[in-house]
């Protein structure tokens, strides 16, 4: 029986396509030990609006996207957090937007996610949430976290 790791690590694209113009956004995935994951709500007058993502944001320029993540986990919800493997990474189209998009498992953190930046959050069960409620490209991410619970 493959490990929970290489189930997921098997959907992570072999080639990425990368151009100039590719955004790399990196998201957290934070796991409550029973089944349940956070998610932040895309407030009001941003693109995809009241939809439901993993917490994280665009990389800056220079930063890897494990120092991207803590920064963006550090600024939305006030924690200082510790990264694990690479869950996901796959390539994402918006429009005229191309994202570079990259999920990391976030193995611990201190103190409770707070909302510092006014967005909704939520823990939801990776198996029942609607995942029509999620963006997108994190539908497909979401069916992999709810195959993977124990
Ligand atoms: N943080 C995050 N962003 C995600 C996820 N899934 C997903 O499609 N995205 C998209 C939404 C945005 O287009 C982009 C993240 O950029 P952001 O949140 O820093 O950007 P933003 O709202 O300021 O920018 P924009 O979309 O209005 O251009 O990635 C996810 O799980 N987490
Ligand atoms: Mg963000």
């Amino acid at each position: 029986m493959p490990s929970r790791s290489t189930r997921l690590n098997t959907c992570v694209s072999d080639v990425l396509e990368t151009t100039p113009e590719t955004i790399h956004v990196v998201a957290g995935v934070l796991n409550d030990g029973q089944g349940r994951v956070l998610l932040a709500q895309r407030p009001p007058g941003k693109s995809l609006e009241g939809l439901w993502e993993f917490p994280g944001g665009k990389a800056e320029p220079g930063e890897s996207a494990a120092q991207a993540l803590a920064r963006e986990l550090h600024e939305e919800l006030g924690i200082h957090a510790e990264l694990g493997e690479v869950l996901t990474r796959f390539p994402w189209r918006y429009g005229d937007k191309q994202l570079d998009l990259e999920t990391l498992r976030v193995t611990h953190w201190d103190g409770e996610p707070r909302s510092c930046e006014g967005q909704a959050l939520q823990w939801v069960d990776a198996r029942t949430f609607d995942r029509e409620q999620l963006t997108p490209a994190d539908r497909p991410i979401m069916a992999l976290l709810a195959e993977s619970v124990d």
